[in-house]
C-alpha cells in the first residue's frame, strides 16, 4: 500500500505492507528537518514484514523485540550479551531537557555516516527514526519503539532522529571500551565501508526491494 504524505517541506512516499514487529518505511523522497520541533511529523504506525526481512537478509540489520521492563534481568538480552560479546552497555536519555548542546548533538546524529564497528541500541522507552541507507542508496526509516533492539553493522550508511515525541532511552552496548565516533559520508575508502561493501556482494544474493 503507498501512501504520500504532503508535508511542510517535503513530499514523502513510503510503501507499507503487511505486518511486523519493527515499523521501517521506505523513503522515497524526504527533505527532513533534523530538528523535531521545526516540523516533519509523521502519522503513521503501519508495519512492514517484507522491509523488516529486507533490512535483515539483505542489509544485514539484526533486530529483537525485548521486553523493556525487564531489562535488567532479561535472560534473552543477557544471552544477545554474551553471544556477541557486548560486555559494555550504558543508558542514554535523549530530549531537550537532558542533552547538552540538544540542537547541535541531533544535527550530528541526523549527518548521514558510518562506524568503525556495530552500532547497537536497545529502545527502553520512548521512540526515535534510524534511517538506513540500502543496496540502492534508499533510505529505509525505522520506527525504534520501547522493546526494540536493533544491531547497524559496521560501515552502513545511516542517521538518527527522534519522533514528536521528543523523547528517548537508549541503551547502548559494545564489544569493550566504546568508540562513538561517526565518519561523515562520503567514506568510500574506510575499512568498515569496505567490509561492509564485500559482504554485501559476496554473501548476499541481491534482491529487488520490491520483491519483498
Ligand atoms: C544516540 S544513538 C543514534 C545516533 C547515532 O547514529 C550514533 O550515535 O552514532
Ligand atoms: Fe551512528
Ligand atoms: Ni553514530
Amino acid at each position: 500500500m503507498k501512501q504520500v504524505e504532503k508535508t511542510k517541506d517535503s513530499l514523502v512516499t513510503v510503501t507499507q505492507k503487511s505486518s511486523s514487529p519493527l515499523t521501517t518505511w521506505l523513503v522515497k523522497s524526504l527533505s527532513l528537518s533534523p530538528f523535531p520541533s521545526s516540523g516533519f511529523f509523521f502519522s503513521l504506525s503501519h508495519t512492514n514484514s517484507g522491509l523488516c526481512l529486507y533490512l535483515n537478509t539483505e542489509l544485514g540489520v539484526l533486530y529483537w523485540r525485548l521486553n523493556p521492563e525487564n531489562y535488567e534481568n532479561d535472560a534473552e538480552l543477557k544471552k544477545i550479551r554474551e553471544d556477541r560479546g557486548y560486555n559494555y552497555m550504558d543508558l542514554l536519555d535523549i530530549c531537550p531537557e537532558k542533552v547538552a548542546d540538544f540542537k547541535e548533538k541531533l544535527k550530528n546524529f541526523y549527518t548521514e555516516h558510518i562506524h568503525a564497528d556495530e552500532e547497537i541500541r536497545y529502545c527502553l522507552e520512548g521512540s526515535a527514526y534510524f534511517d538506513v541507507r540500502d543496496r540502492d542508496d534508499r533510505w529505509i526509516r525505522i520506527w525504534i519503539k520501547a522493546g526494540d533492539l536493533i544491531i547497524l553493522p559496521a560501515g552502513i550508511y545511516h542517521r538518527f532522529t527522534l519522533d514528536t515525541g521528543d523523547y528517548v532511552k537508549l541503551m547502548r552496548l559494545f564489544v569493550g571500551e566504546p568508540v562513538w565516533t561517526a565518519h561523515n559520508r562520503p567514506q568510500e575508502d574506510h575499512p568498515a565501508r569496505k567490509e561492509y561493501i564485500k559482504n554485501l556482494v559476496t554473501e548476499k544474493v541481491g534482491a529487488a526491494l520490491e520483491a519483498y
